[in-house]
């Protein structure tokens, strides 16, 4: 019988990473081409698409949790995530925010493999570099391990 998953993975086998950016600051915002799309609820759709393809089973998937730094900019101003996201009934500040898109990003039902997500503000360039190279870092770390009888 064949193998299923070797035969889908088979298709994008050079694909080691998938480095995918949500617009956190996004949830107040809507879609040029259809008003009644919510930008972050569309980037959580794309997003789950990609990362349960079974096509990239194998490669690992970073997301950035970006604009950070405008989401607490836009907190501070007094937009309300409540007025958006009907379910959420946490402080408007920037720490219980971040916990909303962590959780509804992070919970993709299809994925066994673990996600990496990450907080960023990608105009913050010291930030981002640290946390490029631990992710790339680990990502070695593990490959180089997965050779070994290891893991
Ligand atoms: N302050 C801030 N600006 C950012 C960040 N990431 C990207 N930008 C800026 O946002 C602008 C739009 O860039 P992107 O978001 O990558 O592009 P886009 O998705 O086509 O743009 P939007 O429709 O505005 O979201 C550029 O000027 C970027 O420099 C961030 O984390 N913080």
């Amino acid at each position: 019988m064949t193998d299923l998953r070797s035969l889908w993975t088979s298709y994008f086998p050079d694909v080691g990473s998938i480095i995918y950016l949500a617009p956190i600051n996004a949830f107040d915002q809507f879609l040029v081409e259809d008003l009644d799309a919510n930008r972050l609820e569309d980037s959580v759709t794309l997003w789950r698409e990609v990362v349960s393809n079974r096509l990239l089973a194998n490669a690992q998937m970073v997301l950035f949790l970006n604009k950070c730094d405008l989401l607490k900019a836009k907190l501070d101003d007094g937009v309300r995530l409540c007025d958006y996201v009907k379910s959420y009934d946490g402080a408007n500040e920037y720490e219980s925010v971040l916990v909303l898109p962590t959780e509804v990003f992070g919970s993709v039902p299809d994925r066994s493999s673990e996600l990496f997500i990450y907080p960023t503000s990608m105009t913050d360039t010291g930030t981002m570099r640290i946390n490029l190279i631990a992710n790339v870092q680990y990502s070695v770390l593990v490959e180089n391990l997965k050779s070994l009888p290891l893991i």
